[in-house]
């Protein structure tokens, strides 16, 4: 069991490379089971917790998978299985996305419903529906949703009622294969799926318009691995910015794409942050106080949900008061309750957090509810009087790639605590300190 511990008050100041992104390579690894000729390798895959996860998935059904110095190699061309079991499915949503490729390759697939999570209850319906129009036959039962077809998948138009970025995917892997041409309309634009229609077109699919709110794609009788780059990760590059603009830093975040980014750029530029992108990344330098604003989330091109809770840190910092809207999940608040534990004062009205700002922040036990929370409570530890205590650590090497090592490097004090539970339970964030500091703790890497 492992903590962070975070004291405040040191200003970060240097450079911090970005990883690639988690929301790319988990549906571009899941694509992957389409290869049927040739082995795909996928460079700038971030070893995430999630990513040994579908690793596994994809492992479990046949696939053979190796994982070296960030570059994973894939071998689909023998599938054996297509059920997806539920000790996967259940640490990852992303697990779902197997369905699509699977139903589209192997004509029947079986995959434990995913369930909801502490964002909310994240329903599938959409996923299901595009592949019902696709034609294929969908039944549940025993906490399975089962999918099959009789010969190829075909193409046909869909509507999304939400624009979800899973669903798109998971509907563009099934399209790519399926007999005719498929239109999704309503589709989620973020750059991830730009990302992964790239990767499918370089297997030979024909992808057009991600990006865009309608995606067409004419289906292929065969798709091959591919070589293909990872997109650098927007959500880690927004966290350390707001890691530089919290502790009135001067950060350049090498990888970050700014077109990735417009929102949170454009939030912090009203904050009074000054935000210098070029053409290899994103230089951050806070040197006034920090003003509130208000946010609300939207899918992309909007302000990122992925980025709220970490939005709400800064905001704790500024001064005056904001308020911040989730509109995409409808339970995405949880930090909230820690954040108080932290002297913060924050209240939430429906779907708005009404953030008093200029708050007096004091380190505190605190948990990661989710993996954002937990990427806010490390922010708000970097500002906060004191040590600050951050367990539910696996939510947050879910996302994060060397977290402490990549803020210890620009000048923060943060460290990540292996200890025997009863040990913990009965020590305070302080005695973890004091003890650390005379070796009594083991320290580990943060590594996934
Ligand atoms: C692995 C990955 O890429 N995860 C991201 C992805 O999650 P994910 O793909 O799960 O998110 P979605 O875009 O699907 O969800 C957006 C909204 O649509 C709803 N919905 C979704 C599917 C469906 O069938 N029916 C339905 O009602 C959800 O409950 C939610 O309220 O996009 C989210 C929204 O940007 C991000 O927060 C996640 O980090
Ligand atoms: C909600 C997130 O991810 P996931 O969809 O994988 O749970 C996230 O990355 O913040």
């Amino acid at each position: 069991m492992s903590k962070f511990i975070v004291r405040g008050g040191n200003r970060l100041v240097g450079s911090v490379k970005v990883s690639g992104a988690k929301n790319s390579v988990l549906p571009i690894i899941a694509a992957s089971l389409l290869g049927e000729e040739g082995e795909s390798v996928i460079v700038d895959a971030p070893p995430l917790d999630d990513v040994m996860t579908i690793n596994k998935v994809l492992e479990s059904l046949g696939a053979s998978v190796t994982y070296q110095d960030e570059i994973i190699r894939v071998d689909a061309r023998a599938i054996t299985s297509c059920e997806a079991p539920y000790e996967w499915v259940r640490k990852m949503r992303a697990s779902f996305l197997v369905m699509g490729p699977l139903l589209a390759r192997m004509g029947h697939t079986r995959i434990s419903l995913p369930g909801g999570c502490a964002i909310g209850t994240r329903p599938i319906d959409q996923h299901l529906k595009g592949f019902e129009a696709l034609g294929a036959e969908i039944s549940m039962g025993q906490g399975y949703v089962e999918a099959r077809s009789h010969g190829r998948l075909r193409g046909a138009k869909i509507y999304l009622d939400v624009a979800s970025v899973g669903a798109t995917e998971n509907i563009m892997m099934a399209a790519s294969l399926a007999e005719g041409t498929t239109i999704i309309d309503n589709a989620a634009r973020e750059p991830e799926i730009v990302d992964l229609a790239n990767y499918l077109n370089g297997m030979g699919a024909k992808v057009r318009g991600a990006g865009t709110g309608v995606i067409r794609i004419e289906g292929v009788e065969k798709l091959h691995g591919v070589r293909h780059t990872v997109i650098p990760d927007r959500i880690e590059a927004g966290t350390y910015m707001a890691a530089a603009a919290i502790t009135g830093g001067d950060v350049y975040v090498e990888g970050a794409i700014s077109d990735h980014l417009g929102p949170v750029i454009a939030k912090m530029e009203e904050m009074g942050v000054t935000v210098q992108p070029d053409e290899n990344g994103i230089r951050v330098i806070a040197s006034k106080p920090l003003k509130a604003v208000d946010v609300k989330t939207l899918p992309y091109p909007g302000f990122p949900t992925d980025m709220q809770s970490q939005m709400m840190a800064l905001q704790l910092a500024a001064e005056g008061t904001s308020v911040i809207t989730e509109t995409v999940f409808e339970n995405r608040f949880m930090h909230v309750d820690e954040f108080q534990l932290m002297n913060a004062e924050i209240k939430v009205e429906g779907r708005s957090a009404i953030v008093t700002g200029n708050a007096k922040l004091t380190g505190a036990k605190v948990c990661a509810t989710d993996l954002r929370a937990g990427a806010a409570l490390i922010l708000a530890g970097l500002v906060a009087e004191g040590a600050t205590e951050v367990s539910g650590v696996h939510h947050i090497d879910r996302g994060y790639v060397h977290l402490a090592e990549k803020l210890t490097a620009l000048g923060a004090d943060i460290y990540r605590v292996s200890v025997e539970e009863s040990v913990l339970e009965a020590a305070s964030a302080e005695k973890v300190v004091k003890e650390e500091k005379k070796g009594t703790f083991k320290i580990q890497p943060t590594l996934a």
